[in-house]
């Protein structure tokens, strides 16, 4: 397992926002998982891809795990399973698939993610999502030191939330999706579609990190931001994206409080106008 003291985790969070860890470990061996996490008194933060957080300060006197570049393993089991580990790239993920002639990833070609990351939050966008495809999960538990398997019955998976947000102590380890025998063309061509249709929508060109918002029941969050004049709204390097209004994009060197402040003051003008109160979706870190 490679580790590293005072680390600088710009290229390990989409917002591309400096800032500065005690230490961070990338594991790559199950066990590697248990020597990090199996002792409850050294709380360590857990990264992804780092496609869904906010680095809200400059320096952790914290040390961080990340889940990226390295437990990216992928299997194909039989004809049309794949058993991958928390690390994998959903991207690189659903060009194995590809590959393999399996229709099922198409749309995780353009949603940044880590496979734990989407395991935990439910990636998908457009009406699907990671639980459509998920068989169980393999995943530590530290409260008792054991890795077990949960079906993805057992995780109950809501809008953005299930088991693993409920307790987020618990580690997912790897995956075991069913995915179908599809035609490479046609899944080419879906996985070239979402993409174009997601990069004509959203603020692709620069640093961000999704949805900051998660949609309030019954209400979209762009129309609402768009209906105050907020669309460009910006505070140091931080701006309401002039493309999707609930996105918040990184266009100039912006720190973690320039977003915080964004996120803050957005919130308050929503809920003077509008009664609404805006949960923030992206895990503020
Ligand atoms: N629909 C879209 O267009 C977009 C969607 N997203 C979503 O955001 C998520 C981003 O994923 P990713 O970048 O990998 O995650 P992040 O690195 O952003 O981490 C987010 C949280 O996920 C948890 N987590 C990540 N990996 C693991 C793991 N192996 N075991 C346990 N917990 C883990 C941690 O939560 P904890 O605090 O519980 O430890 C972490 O704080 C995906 O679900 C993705 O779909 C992001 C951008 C755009
Ligand atoms: C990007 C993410 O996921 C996205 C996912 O890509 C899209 C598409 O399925 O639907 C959710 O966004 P969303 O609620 O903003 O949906 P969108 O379809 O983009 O927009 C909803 C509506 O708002 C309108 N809209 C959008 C942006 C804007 O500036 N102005 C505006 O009026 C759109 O025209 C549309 O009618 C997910 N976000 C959440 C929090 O549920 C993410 O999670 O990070």
């Amino acid at each position: 397992m490679k580790a590293y003291t005072n680390f600088n985790l710009k290229e390990y969070n989409s917002y591309r926002l400096s800032a500065v860890c005690r230490n961070a470990y990338f594991p790559e061996y199950d066990e590697d998982i248990r020597s990090l996490f199996s002792d409850p008194d050294q709380k360590k933060i857990v990264l992804g891809g780092g496609y869904n957080v906010i680095l809200s300060k400059d320096y952790y006197d914290a040390d961080f795990v990340i889940f990226s570049g390295t437990y990216n393993n992928i299997t194909l089991k039989g004809e049309d399973q794949i058993s991958c580990q928390a690390g994998v790239d959903m991207k690189d993920l659903s060009e194995f698939a590809l590959a393999n002639g399996l229709t099922g990833l198409e749309i995780y070609y353009d949603i940044p993610s880590s496979l734990g990351g989407a395991v935990v939050m439910n990636a998908g966008a457009g009406g699907e999502d990671i639980k459509a495809l998920l068989i169980d999960v393999y995943y530590y538990d530290p409260n008792n030191d054991t890795f077990n398997t949960i079906t993805v019955e057992e995780i109950n998976f809501e809008y953005r939330n299930s088991f693993f947000q409920k307790n987020p102590e618990m580690i997912v380890c790897r995956a075991l999706l069913q995915l179908k025998k599809g035609d490479s063309d046609e899944i080419k061509a879906k996985m070239d579609k979402t993409k174009e249709a997601r990069w004509a929508k959203q603020p692709r060109e620069y640093p961000n990190a999704g949805s900051v918002f998660k949609r309030p029941p019954g209400r979209f969050v762009g129309p609402m931001i768009d209906e105050l004049g907020l669309k460009g709204y910006t505070i140091g390097g931080a701006k309401v994206s002039e493309k999707h209004s609930g996105f918040i994009i990184n266009h100039a060197n912006a720190t973690g409080s320039d977003i915080m402040e964004l996120i803050s003051n957005v919130q308050g003008r929503v809920k003077e106008k509008f009664e609404v109160d805006l949960e923030v979706e992206q895990r503020i870190i």
